[in-house]
């Protein structure tokens, strides 16, 4: 019988939502401060090339249609679209700064990412939230600013998250190789791309999100069990 061994992991590249931090933060609070502060960004900062730039993709992809009604469609359909995503980040800038936005990360996360990011394991982020908010979401966790373990932020500019092309063109921008990366994510359809493109892949699923288990990729229910499924360090080893 001809056993396959899976190369060492070099380099972990993270989905956000339902992997890293609870979806309920996601859904319950950063989508509704959002809801509410976008109206005034567009009130107030229209004329802002950030914002203008935006409001200019809405036009593009939904010629006709008011811009704020085109982002409350999106949001009711929880859309993955680049001009919601970076306003959404643009709004939540101001939720962190003022205190009332914090991010509490999954309590196995913090320990996982700073034994890996030590012992010499290139992490990035791969969200459908813009750079900008990821470096928002880890610079303003419960447990301080996490962002400096993180080699690279990528989002929607790379294209979708289940589109294989998306990680090829990551994994090239990061100088990886393929078969040397493994990417966690909740979704499923999200792991089946990666694997396409020759990634290493995991299945994170959190009890307390409710993640249905596939059949196709490892499962794993912390970053603990994921270290040492392959082969990472973990803060008890350590
Ligand atoms: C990074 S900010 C919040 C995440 C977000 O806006 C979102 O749509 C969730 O996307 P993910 O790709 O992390 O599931
Ligand atoms: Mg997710």
């Amino acid at each position: 019988m001809t056993q396959t061994t899976q190369p060492p992991v070099r380099a972990v590249l993270l989905d956000i939502e339902g992997t890293t931090l609870p979806v309920s933060f996601v859904h319950d609070i950063l989508f509704p401060y959002a809801r509410k502060a976008l109206p005034q960004l567009l009130r107030t900062r229209a004329d802002d090339p950030e914002v203008s730039a935006q409001l200019a993709e809405i036009a593009r992809l939904a010629p006709g249609t008011p811009p704020l009604r085109q982002l409350d469609a999106w949001m009711d359909a929880d859309a993955k679209v680049a001009p919601l995503k970076a306003l959404q980040g643009m709004v939540w800038a101001q939720g962190y700064a003022d205190g009332v936005l914090k991010a509490t990360l999954f309590p196995d996360v913090v320990p996982a990412l700073r034994c890996w990011a030590a012992a010499g394991v290139a992490l990035a982020v791969y969200s459908s939230g813009s750079v900008a908010a990821q470096k928002l979401i880890y610079g303003h966790t419960t447990e301080g600013d996490l962002s400096s373990v993180f080699v690279g932020f990528y989002d929607l500019q790379m294209g979708g998250k289940r589109e294989a092309d998306s990680y090829r063109r990551i994994v090239q921008d990061a100088q990886w190789t393929p078969a040397d990366v493994l990417f966690l994510s909740d979704v499923v359809a999200e792991l089946d791309a990666a694997a396409q493109a020759g990634l290493q892949t995991c299945q994170i699923v959190r009890p307390a999100d409710g993640t249905q288990p596939g059949t196709t990729h490892p499962v794993a229910a912390t970053l603990t069990e994921v270290a040492r499924r392959f082969g990472l360090p973990h803060a008890e080893a350590a």
